[in-house]
């Protein structure tokens, strides 16, 4: 995990809008591989968004080949209401840039199947590539997109209720108060922003520092669902120094110290290489060889045999050594007996050899009996109980 602290949230903004102008810049996207990026609304990340606006209006980025996919929504909120997330990246973003509209996509809130929407929405992602960045800002109690405190962390999206921290925080947008902020929303899982290549927070003020010191200074917790991003391999957070104030000295000083280091050794902004950010590298599935031995096919990654089952439909006495019957005396390896001061136990452990040698050279093995071990040592090859088996005939 990065931790990036700058001393307030215009830097911090600055930070992010950088970071996914150069993103979208190194990956150079074209009509057919276009650049897939997961966006939040809110408040946090206002500040990108203009400075993203800016860059656009300078010419140093162009949203021509990027696809977008919003984490939210409110459910039975007009789309054209001021507080939907629609009108917010409307506002914000979209009519600022050169998006086409067809690369533009957010949560139905009013789709006549909800769930529908959600698994169609899934599908979208998987459809475009899965996402290569998904920005994301956090609620106070530690919310992604909207998974609320105890939501799966293998959650994807979906419908879900809002908690009263959160009706009550995003009152504030909305001018009747408490009773005007819709219940229950559209989210994605946090699976889903998992999923993404890369995520990237931005957490501003005081009253995100609490949520942000249970990200990460403690361990993954549903409670908290930003803290699933400790599972992520390339996770950043960009954060303000308000934001710290719950977090210990130290932890502050490290991430601080790393940067700093990073920065002299000449890597901050350290590019990621085209397995990071670029297509994905083809995986080439090998398959295991199938070993064939005395008619037991040896199962393979692409058709697993079920051993377990087999295992348990076995009878002990075909496939485990039988440990019950105790081996004779004569193949205990060496002479332990002889370490054991009971005489009885010494003879029953360790026969004397040369009555061994005799009975060697008396005993004569039944016709037959190699040649049928070997037989039923084809069907389950136990080489341990065999050779037991075939000693016991020399003994
Ligand atoms: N669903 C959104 C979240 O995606 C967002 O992160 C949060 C924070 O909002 P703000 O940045 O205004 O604190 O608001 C809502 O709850």
């Amino acid at each position: 995990m990065r931790l990036i602290i700058r001393d307030d949230p215009s830097s911090a903004s600055s930070y992010v809008a950088n970071y996914i102008v150069q993103r979208i810049n190194h990956f150079a996207p074209s009509p057919t591989r276009p650049f897939v990026l997961g966006l939040p609304t809110g408040s946090s990340p206002v500040g990108v968004y203009r400075i993203l606006v800016e860059k656009y209006k300078a010419g140093e980025v162009s949203f021509e080949n990027v696809v977008t996919f919003n984490m939210d929504e409110y459910i039975s909120l007009p789309r054209d209401h001021p507080q939907s997330y629609h009108t917010f990246m409307y506002t914000h973003l979209f009519s600022h840039i050169d998006i086409p509209p067809q690369n533009v996509h957010l949560l139905d809130g009013n789709a006549p199947n909800l769930e529908a929407e959600c698994l169609a929405y899934e599908a979208k992602i998987q459809a475009a590539g899965g996402i290569d960045l998904f920005l994301a800002g956090i609620g106070e109690d530690g919310h992604i997109a909207f998974n609320e405190p105890g939501s799966s962390l293998a959650s994807r999206t979906r419908v879900k209720t809002l908690t009263y921290d959160t009706i009550l925080a995003n009152s504030r947008f909305f001018e009747g108060g408490l009773d005007q902020v819709p219940k229950m929303a559209l989210t994605v899982g946090v699976q889903t922003v998992l999923d993404a290549s890369e995520v990237v927070v931005i957490v501003l003020g005081a009253r995100k520092a609490l949520a942000l010191q249970k990200c990460i200074e403690q361990g993954v917790n549903h409670m908290w669902t930003l803290s699933a991003l400790q599972l992520h391999p390339h996770p950043m957070i960009v954060c303000d120094e308000d934001a710290t104030l719950e977090l210990q000295v130290k932890t502050v000083k490290y991430f601080k110290s790393i940067e700093q280091i990073a920065r002299a050794e000449g890597f901050e902004q350290i590019l990621p290489t085209k397995i990071r950010t670029g297509p994905a590298p083809e995986v080439r599935v090998q398959r295991a060889a199938t070993v064939v031995v005395d008619g037991f096919q040896s199962p393979t990654i692409a058709s697993p045999q079920p051993t377990t089952s087999h295992l348990l439909r076995a009878s002990p006495e075909t496939e485990y050594p039988v440990r019950s019957r105790s081996p004779s005396p004569d193949f205990t390896p060496d002479r332990m007996g002889s370490r054991i001061g009971d005489p009885e136990h010494t003879r029953r452990l360790t026969p004397d050899p040369d009555q061994q040698q005799q009975k060697k050279q008396f005993a004569q093995p039944e016709p037959g009996l190699l040649q049928r071990h070997a037989r039923s040592r084809s069907k389950t090859p136990r080489p341990v109980v065999v050779t037991t088996r075939i000693n016991a005939v020399g003994a």
